[in-house]
């Protein structure tokens, strides 16, 4: 059977699937926006659509955001679309590489489910023009950002979407919802930037709350772990193996010599279903 969408989770980071071979709708930014929404809606941290094969067979798909927006990369986006092409038998390899706007991934399926994926993420920098940033300096690494007319110390990162991680002696999910949107919509930054406030555990643990571009709080980020935990590593407070505390749990990170992050994390499917004719029929303002 084919449906019109499915819901996968990933620590609670949720995303509704759209396979454009099973549907005939097309997706734009008041639908996107309507079906991420939680109460008119079917609800979700974004949207993944695909799979989309080009003339070499190579499978690209497409992350939306809640707004509206388009994402480069997710990390916890690409096990759910992982998943997804596991449990439908698009893909039978227990290896194999997907394509994001933010560059290609390589997928390894850990167990016989495909409920525990481990992503090869590509390289992280921290050159502040790539990420791109405002700031002056070559690495966005410690600078100053003004924020209600106190200054915080942040450092930024790419892998693919852009990041700006804040260490912090105590972190909390108040202060991320509070600090998240006034730094996301900073001009420092132009094309936006997903927020990360830090804590470090131990040379192998660290904890974070997390307020993503386009999406809001959000329980879980992958991409953000990998950000964190490169952060982290590159101050020289962990070493390159490191555990990402979330509130929706945690994910596990390896940083290679060469900047490349590698991710292990979980995944759970939630549901598949239909949308009703009544859905799309709705004028809403969102
Ligand atoms: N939840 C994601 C990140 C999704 C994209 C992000 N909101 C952006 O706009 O870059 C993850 O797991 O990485």
């Amino acid at each position: 059977m084919k449906y019109d969408y499915y819901k996968y989770h990933a620590l609670g980071n949720d995303y509704i699937i759209i396979d454009p071979n099973n549907v005939n709708f097309k997706l734009n930014k008041d639908l996107i926006k309507l079906i991420c929404h939680r109460n008119y809606g079917i609800g979700s941290d974004g949207i993944l659509f695909g799979p989309i094969f080009n003339d070499k067979n190579e499978i690209y798909f497409k992350i939306f955001n809640p707004d509206g927006s388009e994402a480069e990369k997710s990390g916890n986006g690409i096990r759910e679309f992982a998943k997804y092409l596991f449990d439908e038998k698009y893909i039978n390899e227990k290896s194999f590489k997907l394509h994001t706007l933010g560059g290609p991934v390589n997928i390894e399926y850990l167990d016989n489910n495909a409920n525990l994926i481990k992503v090869d993420m590509g390289k992280v920098t921290f050159d502040s023009k790539l990420i791109p940033t405002k700031f002056s300096t070559k690495e966005a690494i410690n600078c100053p950002l003004e924020i209600n007319n106190n200054i915080y110390n942040v450092s930024c990162v790419s892998i693919g979407n852009p990041h700006c991680v804040i260490l912090m002696d105590e972190i909390s999910s108040q202060i991320a919802q509070s600090l998240g949107p006034m730094i996301e919509n900073n001009k420092m930054f132009p094309n936006k930037i997903n927020v990360q406030f830090l804590q470090i555990l131990d040379k192998n643990n660290i904890k974070i709350e997390i307020w993503e571009r386009g999406a809001g709080y959000t329980l879980a980020s992958g991409t953000s772990s990998c950000a964190t935990a490169s952060v982290a590593y590159k101050l020289g407070l962990t070493t390159n193996d490191i555990n990402v505390h979330m509130p929706g749990g945690n994910i596990n990170i390896h940083i290679n010599n060469d900047w490349s992050v590698n991710l292990i994390g979980n995944v759970t499917s939630v549901a598949y279903g239909n949308f009703s004719k009544e859905f799309f029929l709705q004028k809403i303002n969102l």
